[in-house]
């Protein structure tokens, strides 16, 4: 019995829908199963817990995927032309490189993964490129994507056709859940980042049975030397890719590059040597209640704004303590805006909760259904800040 075979039967038996199969002996020393359920034929529940679990693979192929990604989004950012942006039906912009970017990974994970059963949520859906109006823009993505490819010297890729890419991006389409493997999307996180020339991320996760086991986070525009307080130092390489599977650490190395080092959160224990990051965008996260939480917490420097899961990535390093995400009414977070930097942060040694200090739910579809807003930081300052964070709530709401 092969590697899917083994996979699809364990998943098809946690969803009751099968009870006669056997492991392969190389798999079980390769994977964890984990089986919870009733076989048909008796009535005690069948539990099945199988060694470690490395990702080994996933971890390449996704590592690859985001390197393809990000040098397809430098491509489109040099050359970056206003008729490569579009708005999409909710007015946020998407461009050709979003396009591209997920068309991309979608294609190097089904290539490199060919017998692993997974499903893709990702941010981007091909309707408006299959209208009329958005067939100059699905020739140029497809213009993109093979050239990327071509310029991947090692290995020899088929010529894309149209019709590739737009199945390429819809196999984006899952709405993820609490069972079995999906892969975790943003192909361009920091969009308006992306086309003001600034920070943004390609960040891919990966869930197993609604958690997330992995993720690389690519920042094409990152220095490789630490940022803070909006300055640059030393070297001004820039170009990171962030990764880190579950139980093992978060690691960093130059995009593109191959030597790697462990990174960790700091660990200041004071708020006033803190700093901390927030979006860019005043649209997208409270500019004022994470200015009162600060000065509740004493903290001296000033914000460090900058798009994208980026902010996760300099955390995980140290660069700043604190990562504070308050979305403005009635909005509602994506598990893709989340997903990979939120590992890459925790194998760091950091912690992510909302507001509320409830750990983030990966289980329940597209949708992350946090309490107010989402706070990150070490160990250390994780509980003064959530007693910052709360009053500062409070506060807010006895004022309207
Ligand atoms: N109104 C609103 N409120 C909160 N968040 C929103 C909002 N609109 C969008 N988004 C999401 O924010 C993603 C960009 O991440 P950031 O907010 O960290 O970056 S930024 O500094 O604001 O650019 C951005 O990701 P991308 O769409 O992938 O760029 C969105 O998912
Ligand atoms: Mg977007
Ligand atoms: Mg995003
Ligand atoms: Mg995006």
């Amino acid at each position: 019995m092969g590697t899917a075979t083994v996979w699809w039967r364990a998943r098809a038996i946690s969803a009751g829908v099968g009870s006669d199969w056997r492991l392969s002996e190389a798999r079980i020393r390769t994977r964890c199963i984990s089986v919870s359920t009733r076989s048909s034929c008796c009535s005690s529940p069948l539990t099945l817990i199988v060694s470690s679990m490395p990702y080994e693979k996933e971890l390449a192929a996704a590592k690859k995927a985001a390197t393809l990604a990000a040098r397809l989004c430098q491509k489109v950012q040099k050359a970056l032309l206003q008729s490569d942006v579009h708005s999409k039906s909710d007015k946020s912009p998407v461009t050709v490189a979003d396009y591209g970017s997920q068309a991309l990974v979608s294609f190097i994970l089904e290539r490199e993964l060919p017998s692993e059963p997974f499903s893709i949520v990702a941010e981007e859906d091909s309707g408006d490129l299959r209208k009329e109006s958005g067939q100059e823009t699905l020739k140029r993505i497809t213009e993109l994507v093979n050239d990327t490819l071509a310029s991947e010297g090692s290995d020899s890729f088929p010529t894309l056709t149209t019709d590739d890419v737009l199945a390429a991006i819809d196999n984006g389409k899952s709405e993820g859940g609490p069972v079995g493997q999906h892969w975790v999307l943003d192909p361009i996180d920091g969009t308006k980042g992306f086309v003001r020339g600034d920070q943004y991320a390609i960040a891919l996760g990966l869930l197993h049975e609604g958690k997330v086991v992995l993720g690389v986070l690519a920042c094409p525009n990152l220095p490789l030397a630490s940022i803070g307080s909006n300055q640059l130092h030393s070297s001004n390489e820039v170009g990171c890719l962030f990764f880190a599977k579950v139980g093992d650490g978060a690691y960093l190395q130059a995009l593109g590059g191959s030597t790697q080092t462990k990174v960790h959160v700091c660990d200041v224990d004071n708020p006033e040597e803190a700093s901390f990051f927030e979006s860019f965008e005043a649209a997208h996260s409270s500019h004022d209640l994470s200015s009162s939480i600060a000065e509740k917490l004493g903290v001296k420097a000033p914000p460090v704004r900058i798009d994208s899961q980026a902010k996760y990535g300099a955390l995980s390093r140290g660069d700043g303590a604190i990562y504070l995400r308050f979305p403005h009414k009635g909005y509602r977070e994506k598990i893709w805006d989340h997903a990979a930097g939120s590992i890459v942060v925790t194998e760091a040694g950091g912690i992510v909760t909302d507001a509320a200090g409830n750990p983030l739910d990966f289980s329940k579809g597209k949708f992350l259904d946090v309490v107010s807003g989402i706070i990150v930081t070490n160990q250390k300052l994780m509980p003064s800040l959530l007693r910052a964070v709360k009053e500062a709530l409070n506060e807010k709401a006895s004022s309207l």
